[in-house]
């Protein structure tokens, strides 16, 4: 129940939606726990960013504040952060940010900013300014409060603050190999998509310069930063992975409502998988999903829409930001074997392991200051505040050999520094002292676990290069077939292409043939090739020609001329190769005796058969971070490349009549 000031005792707040029933108990924070009415009617001077900066009111603060609401819950107090070696048990981290107020709430009579900052703290402060009958303060606790009200003011949260603050820890995070989520939620209008993308979405110019780009452009850029020492895997830099974002935000649906000129009509995740390995023979390796999520805005279907369509569109967002929430109360509550309906929306499917699982996950709550938004600013900063009560456990995703490698490591290293340190004691003080006999049992016994240990790590050494030697010679082996079938499969692609000149097939051969190759000549797959087998099977794909080869020979086949050459690789002078246009020149071709034949759909099922067999007997295991990827990719552009292919046998034969 809301109290009265002058009667207020101690520890006495109470949450609205608890009316009458509980108060608040377990509070931590002496500041509001038993500060006096006046210092809730603090003076606007009193109140500072999170930064502790002074921040100046526009609004007179009358003096008759009296009911006062702390609305933090009671799990707050009991927030969690422990880690051990590999496990992060964390509440999520909520953020909250206000933004200016915009011409629509300024124009509005009558409205007023209600929102005051102090330190963690956010106040709403309810029917100020009436000059009669009473106010009141919800109070709130969060992990940190943005006040982004006047970017004139040097107190001003700015997009980079935001993004230091609650951006750049969950890239560190992912660096560190766990999974790490941030998601934005708040009223529609409130600056979800400003602080996770930017001020103008579809047009980040310079992510340099450009000082309003938003959270997601910022970490796309400084994970290039981070990484532009390494060899990246799919994306080659930070403009290509900025077009990406862009096309993502094109894509999206946006319109204008009534709240908001451009308003997303559709949740944007914007998710990167980052696999760091330090070197196959070193072993560490560990793979991290990022998501951003820019949630759609919740609203008030009245509030914000005046057509059909739109009030339609605005109840399947509410739907979900519905479970979303029903998400965020089973997982608040605590209880054991609490049912958590996941899987009622498409979105907290796809953030499950963001909510209540395996990530470091923070939350950006927006807001408006207006007074005319009271009811969704109060919700939002509910919703809030229960989020900061769920526990999720984050694991580092790591090879499981890796992760016992390096535990035995650190724990050789303690060993050693421990018996350093004891040795270095110990003969500091013998020449005061005789070391007794319990000194020496002591140090023997620390050498004996040191030995211990070190035998253990270099028993699981061992035993993992034993694995990864297996596992490359399975791997050699199974690849020497794919070669054969991609050979099958290249000539498949000649014949078709000779036999139907009308129908295209480059892009998806292409396309396919790269992400093939790619596999095939991955650093940790390579097999018989060395640098100048590569550079002759790249250039023979580029001349149209085909090029196979096994551990002693290179065939090279020249469909379009219907002639092959064939040599031992023993004859090719490896090391003084310099021009491939004079080695194919130099080649001796004979003529391919059997004629072009075409094809029918059996043999371009059998083929394909063929082919992804011998890719699903290359499939890595779950662990081998580095080559899933790829094989995804290979599978993708295999699919789309089968379905070309099919339907053209299709197209040919009712078009033609004949098989070909
Ligand atoms: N911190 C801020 N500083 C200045 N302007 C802001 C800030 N936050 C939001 N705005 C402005 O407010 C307007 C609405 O913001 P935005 O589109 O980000 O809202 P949203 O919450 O994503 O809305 P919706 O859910 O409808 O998509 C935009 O014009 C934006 O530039």
């Amino acid at each position: 129940m809301a109290l009265s000031a002058p009667d207020t005792p101690k520890n006495n707040f109470a949450t609205p939606r608890r009316l009458g029933i509980s108060r608040t108990p377990g509070l931590n924070d002496k500041a509001t726990q038993n500060t006096p009415r006046s210092q809730f009617a603090t003076p606007k001077s009193s109140y500072t960013t999170p930064r502790s900066k002074k921040l100046e009111s526009s609004s007179d603060t009358p003096d008759c504040f009296s009911n006062v609401t702390l609305e933090t819950p009671i799990s707050s107090s009991k927030r969690r952060s422990s880690k051990d070696k590999i496990d992060e048990v964390s509440n999520l981290t909520v953020a909250v940010r206000i933004r200016p107020m915009n011409t629509r709430e300024l124009a509005c009579v009558g409205a007023t900013d209600i929102v005051r900052v102090r330190d963690n703290e956010l106040i709403i402060r309810t029917h100020p300014n009436t000059g009669a009958g009473m106010s009141m303060d919800h109070i709130f606790q969060y992990d940190h409060v943005f006040w982004s009200c006047d970017e004139a003011s040097p107190i001003c949260t700015t997009q980079e603050d935001v993004f230091m603050t609650i951006g750049k820890p969950l890239l560190n995070s992912a660096f560190r190999g766990y999974n790490a989520c941030l998601f934005a939620y708040g009223q529609t209008g409130s600056g979800k998509s400003f602080s996770m993308m930017g001020k103008n979405m579809c047009e980040i110019v310079d992510i340099d310069s450009e000082r309003y780009s938003g959270i997601t452009p910022r970490f796309c850029r400084d994970l290039f930063e981070r990484i532009s020492c390494l060899d990246i895997g799919w994306v080659a830099t930070v403009e290509e992975l900025r077009d990406w974002l862009l096309l993502g935000n094109k894509n999206r649906a946006t319109a204008a409502t009534n709240m908001n000129e451009k308003s997303s009509r559709s949740h944007s995740i914007f998710s990167i998988e980052l696999c760091l390995s330090e070197g196959l023979n070193q072993g560490n390796s560990s793979r991290s999903r990022v998501s951003l999520v820019d949630l759609a805005g919740s609203e008030r279907l009245g509030n914000s829409h005046n057509s059909e369509e739109k009030i339609r569109e605005g109840v399947c967002i509410n739907k979900s930001l519905l479970t979303l929430g029903k998400v965020i109360s089973a997982l608040a509550d605590q209880k054991k074997n609490q049912f958590v309906p996941y899987r009622d929306s498409v979105l907290t499917w796809l953030l499950r392991e963001s909510l209540g699982g395996n990530s470091l996950t923070s939350m950006l709550a927006t807001i408006s200051p207006a007074s005319t938004h009271l009811d969704e600013t109060l919700a939002t900063l509910r919703y809030a505040c229960q989020a900061r009560s769920i526990v999720n456990r984050a694991r580092v995703n790591e090879n499981p050999h890796d992760r016992l490698i390096r535990e035995l490591r650190s724990e050789v290293e303690r060993l050693r520094a421990l018996r350093q340190d004891y040795e270095r004691n110990s003969l500091s003080s013998s020449s005061l002292i005789l070391i007794d006999d319990s000194n020496n049992e002591e140090l023997d016994e620390l050498r004996g676990k040191l030995v211990e240990t070190e035998n253990k790590l270099y028993e699981a050494q061992r035993r993992w290069e034993q694995r990864f030697m297996e596992t490359k010679e399975c791997q050699m082996k199974e690849l020497a077939k794919a070669e054969k079938y991609k050979a099958e499969l290249e000539s498949t692609v000649r014949i078709m292409k000779n036999s139907n000149n009308d129908v295209n097939l480059a892009p998806y051969r292409t396309n396919f043939l790269e992400e093939l190759e790619g596999v095939l000549t991955e650093e940790n797959v390579r097999f018989c090739e060395n640098d100048i087998l590569d550079n002759i099977k790249n250039c023979c794909y580029k001349n149209g020609l085909i090029c196979t080869f096994n551990t002693d020979s290179l065939i090279i086949t020249d469909p379009n001329n219907k002639r092959q050459s064939f040599l031992l690789l023993k004859k090719l002078n490896m090391s003084g190769f310099e021009n491939i246009s004079d080695f194919l020149n130099s080649l001796a071709w004979t003529e391919v005796k059997k004629p072009v034949r075409k094809l029918s759909k059996a043999e371009v099922m059998t083929s394909m058969n063929q082919i992804y067999q011998a890719l699903a007997n290359l499939q890595p295991s779950d662990n081998d971070n580095n080559l899933s990827l790829l094989f995804a990719r290979v599978n993708k552009s295999l699919q789309t490349f089968e379905a070309a292919l099919l339907n053209n046998v299709k197209n040919t034969n009712s078009q033609k009549n004949s098989n070909f």
